[in-house]
């Protein structure tokens, strides 16, 4: 079952330049691994973000289940974005102010709930971060900031993981940890996970491969039009 698609997906960032993408079709099924490829600046960044919806497509649609994205309000939308999808990037996006709980526990506590005491630590044990609960982004590690972000984007359990250039900016010992992190999230817990990723041994562990060139995108159906 398709957990999220995306029909004619096109974002013009301005009148004078080509679509950053163009008519792109696409459809993901629940607990899939799919990774994105292609050349910097083809759109792998942009679809992702429309994915998410955080930022408005010119035209086109995606739905989460029966959900059409981008006909919700904003406040609806907000809440959309915290509990249905986990986002993470290359650069971490950590408040310097938070602590490694306060950061991981953020979309939760935006949202009003509060964590179980033992979902905490559990998940700071399975992040390797039981040690660093109070300590400041700062004062980690690139891997650790990393999986603090992970940590972030699961707490809520939402139902796809979206990440964007994950291990960019990490050794491969920490690009390891840091997948593995992820494939268990999605073969443990089910989470639906998009990848991008200029790694071909990242994209070899994928259940899928999409590419983007010059805003195109192939690989959208899981029946395969590439
Ligand atoms: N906010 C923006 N405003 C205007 N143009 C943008 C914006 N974001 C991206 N673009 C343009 O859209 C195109 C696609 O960018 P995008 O970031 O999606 O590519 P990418 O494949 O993720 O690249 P990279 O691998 O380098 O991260 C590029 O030409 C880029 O300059």
């Amino acid at each position: 079952m398709s957990i999220l698609t995306a029909t004619d997906l096109t974002k013009q960032y301005s009148a004078e330049e080509l679509p950053a993408l163009d008519h792109a079709n696409l459809s993901i099924e629940a607990g899939e691994f799919v990774a994105i490829v292609g050349p910097s600046g083809s759109g792998k960044s942009t679809l992702l973000h429309m994915l998410g919806g955080v930022d408005k497509p010119t035209s086109g649609t995606v739905h989460l289940y029966d959900t059409n994205v981008f006909q919700l309000n904003e406040t609806q939308l907000a809440i959309f974005r915290r509990r249905q999808v986990g986002l993470i990037y290359q650069f971490y996006n950590l408040l310097p102010t938070l602590t490694v709980e306060e950061n991981i526990t953020l979309p939760a506590d935006l949202d009003g709930q509060k964590v179980p005491e033992k979902e905490i630590t559990e998940l700071l044990a399975i992040l390797g971060l039981s040690d660093k609960r109070t300590a400041l982004p700062t004062t980690l590690s690139g891997g650790q900031q990393q999986r603090v972000a992970i940590g972030r984007a699961l707490i809520n359990h939402p139902a796809i993981v979206l990440a964007d250039e994950p291990t960019g900016n990490l050794d491969q010992r920490n690009s390891q940890d840091i997948m593995d992190l992820l494939r268990a999230a999605n073969t443990k817990r089910g989470q639906t996970l998009v990848v991008i990723t200029h790694d071909p041994d990242i994209a070899a562990q994928a259940d899928r491969v999409m590419t983007i060139t010059d805003g195109k995108l192939t690989g959208g159906e899981p029946d395969g039009d590439h």
